[in-house]
């Protein structure tokens, strides 16, 4: 993610928690999936965890229930993730390994950004055919929208098969065709309003979301710009934990802009991994 700097004047300390400050929020992208595995476009299809995903969400179990040990406010109340089955695996292996253990919570607007016309495509196929300067437009943009998912493409099914397992509301608010960075940060609105409301009164909160869900998710956490969230990326199965300190009339002030990974060493590695590859 982005390097942990201080946000200008962000007063300093640890989440307060149980001793009445703020909470924190814990944040895990899923670990790899077998389309993550293969370089293809994943977006709403529903793929499992590769074999060295499950080993990647034990090892976010373990960074995180180790973290809980040193500091039992970090302790999640709730793990909320979203429904497809790369994340709610990952949620159910660190929940399992914490104190609790917490409960499950889905969340459809966690859902990965709807990739169109590139979901189940190889990454180097969509490279060739759109060239080098529309790939990264749509991959990295804040506004693009891929282009839409065709109703005689292959993907549509295994698309629509996943929103009907979706509640209607969802179904009602997600973008059929194809969505921006921005349409996933503007469906991910209320999601971070009843967190944040959580998290100001002294919840610890674990999100497990996806590459994308979690950019945009960062976006209203720590107030991105476009510009900024263009170069962020975020590695499979690394915890990375906001602390926040109580702002005016129930705002929380993140203490590091970015946030913290658990293992600052191991993301860097995973990150410097994923940016050769273009990242998320
Ligand atoms: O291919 C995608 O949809 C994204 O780039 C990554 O999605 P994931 O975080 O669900 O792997």
């Amino acid at each position: 993610m982005a390097p942990s700097e201080p946000s200008p004047g962000a007063p300093r300390g640890p989440s307060g928690g149980r001793d009445g400050g703020p909470g924190a929020l814990v944040l895990v992208r899923h670990g790899q999936s077998t389309f993550n595995a293969d370089d293809r476009f994943t977006g709403l299809l529903d793929v499992p965890l590769s074999d060295v995903g499950v080993a990647e969400a034990g090892r976010a179990a373990r960074l995180l229930a180790d973290a809980v040990a040193r500091e039992p406010a970090l302790a999640p109340r709730r793990v909320v993730t979203s429904p497809l089955v790369r994340a709610s695996t990952t949620a159910a292996i660190v929940a399992d390994a914490l104190p609790g253990p917490p409960p499950l919570a889905v969340e459809w607007r966690l859902v990965e950004r709807h990739y169109g016309a590139f979901t189940d495509k190889p990454r180097d196929v969509v490279r060739r055919d759109y060239g080098e300067a529309a790939y990264w437009r749509y991959r990295r943009s804040y506004l693009h929208r891929p282009p839409p998912l065709a109703d005689d493409d292959p993907a549509r099914a295994l698309v629509d098969d996943t929103l009907l397992r979706l509640p209607d509301d969802a179904r009602a608010a997600l973008r059929p065709d194809a969505e921006s960075l921005a349409d996933v940060v503007e469906r991910l609105r209320p999601f971070w309003a009843a967190t944040r409301a959580r998290v100001a009164h002294g919840e610890a909160v674990l999100v497990v979301g996806h590459g994308n869900s979690l950019r945009a998710l960062s976006v209203l956490v720590d107030d991105l710009t476009p510009e900024e969230v263009q170069d962020l990326d975020v590695p499979t199965g690394h915890p990375l934990v906001h602390r926040f300190t109580a702002g005016p009339g129930g705002t929380l002030v993140p203490a590091v802009r970015g946030g913290t990974y658990l293992d600052a060493h191991g993301a860097e590695h995973a990150l410097g991994d994923l940016r050769s590859r273009g990242g998320a």
